[in-house]
């Protein structure tokens, strides 16, 4: 217990400070962030920002320039050691499977429980084939499955022998959206149902809202916000996490009066009151926060494109000062390029210019 009476429980997954480096680029810079025993976590971001790095550092595949990484209490990396990948208990999904093709779903399973007497091997493939949902499908070789399917039976395969940490790389990439989503909330439920703590690399920001605990967006090989998914849309860091966790267009503004910011796209209110007249923001508007109609707050603007994508439509439209912004509206808002509309914005987020 700790002096606010909180039980201070060590963290299944601790990294500090953690650097990666490829010959002389850093590529992974004061990476730090605890995960608790039997929480989801999930890492986003663009393409190349370092999530892979990261996975492959925890896994034991990728040598640490400095800072630490540790499970349960034990240093398994650090800047002047590191203990073998097969003995740090860590199972590992890739994107692509990465199954035997010359064995059987109920092989390959067994592959990871060689240390098992045959009746206990036999058993708990059983039990990873029922917790997959594919009781039947032992005797089946993985070129006759789903890709959903073997995604599952290298889930099972990972899970077989409990590892105490399992880290999935990108593990739904390759299937269609709704089966990646679907499949993210399964293995949300699957992670909970045996205890297993996880880290899951994506960039799908949807997959990780629907499967993390806790997401990490890095940026440019810096983990920008580790924090619940209500936080990490609502409450964004800086923009670079904005822009990846929400679809929207940045904005610079000024300060007019303590809680009001003047900005290409007409005045707005702000909640944040500390900042003074004359300070200069960025805000950020999410697409879904325009809003058309006659207000005092609103703007004439010319719409540029209009495209239709069912239940709501996505339309360019370009400022009085030139710039083009982009806005998700009803589909039904009766408006044709080149017409003018009016638009204002909701719920803008602030940042002090630059926060990337
Ligand atoms: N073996 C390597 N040698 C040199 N540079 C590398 C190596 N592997 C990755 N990089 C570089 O390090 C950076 C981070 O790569 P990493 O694979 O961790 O990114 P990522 O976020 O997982 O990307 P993606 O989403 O495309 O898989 C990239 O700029 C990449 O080009």
């Amino acid at each position: 217990m700790n002096f606010f009476g909180i039980s201070s429980v060590q963290p299944l997954l601790q990294i500090s400070e953690l650097e990666c480096r490829y010959g002389d680029r850093v590529v992974l810079e004061s990476v730090s962030l605890d995960l608790q025993e039997g929480e989801i976590g999930c890492l986003l971001g663009a393409s190349g920002c370092g999530k892979t790095t990261l996975l492959h550092a925890i896994a034991g595949f990728q040598p640490i320039y400095r800072g630490s990484i540790s499970l349960g209490g034990k240093v398994i990396a650090d800047t002047g050691s590191a203990l073998a990948p097969e003995k740090r208990q860590i199972g590992v999904v890739f994107q692509d499977y990465a199954l035997f093709p010359h064995l059987s779903v109920a092989q390959n399973l067994a592959f990871g429980l060689r240390g098992l007497a045959r009746d206990e091997r036999r058993a708990r493939i059983g039990e990873m084939l029922d917790l997959v949902g594919l009781r039947d499908y032992g005797d089946h070789y993985p070129h006759q499955l789903s890709g959903g399917q073997q995604q599952r039976v290298a889930l099972a395969r990972s899970l077989a022998p409990k590892p105490r940490l399992l880290l999935m790389d990108e593990p739904f990439s390759n299937l269609d959206t709704e089966l990646r989503r679907r499949l993210a909330g399964e293995v949300r439920h699957i992670l909970r149902e045996t205890g297993t703590s996880a880290l899951i690399v994506t960039h799908d920001r949807n997959e990780a809202f629907i499967a993390g605990d806790l997401i990490g967006v890095i940026t440019d090989g810096r983990l920008r916000q580790w924090d619940t998914p209500e936080m990490v849309y609502g409450a964004p860091a800086t923009t670079g996490v904005a822009r990846i966790v929400s679809d929207g267009n940045l904005l610079r503004g000024k300060v007019i009066q303590p809680g009001l910011v003047d900005t290409e796209l007409g005045q707005v209110e702000i909640e944040d009151t500390a900042r003074p007249a004359g300070a200069r923001v960025d805000i950020f508007v999410r697409s879904a926060d325009l809003v058309t109609g006659e207000h005092h707050r609103s703007v004439a603007v010319q719409v540029l494109e209009k495209h239709f994508l069912g239940d709501d439509a996505l339309y360019r439209f370009r400022l009085p000062g030139g710039r083009t912004i982009e806005a998700s509206l009803d589909p039904q808002v009766n408006v044709a390029p080149g017409q003018d509309i009016f638009l204002r914005m909701e719920r803008p987020l602030v940042f002090t210019p630059d926060a990337y």
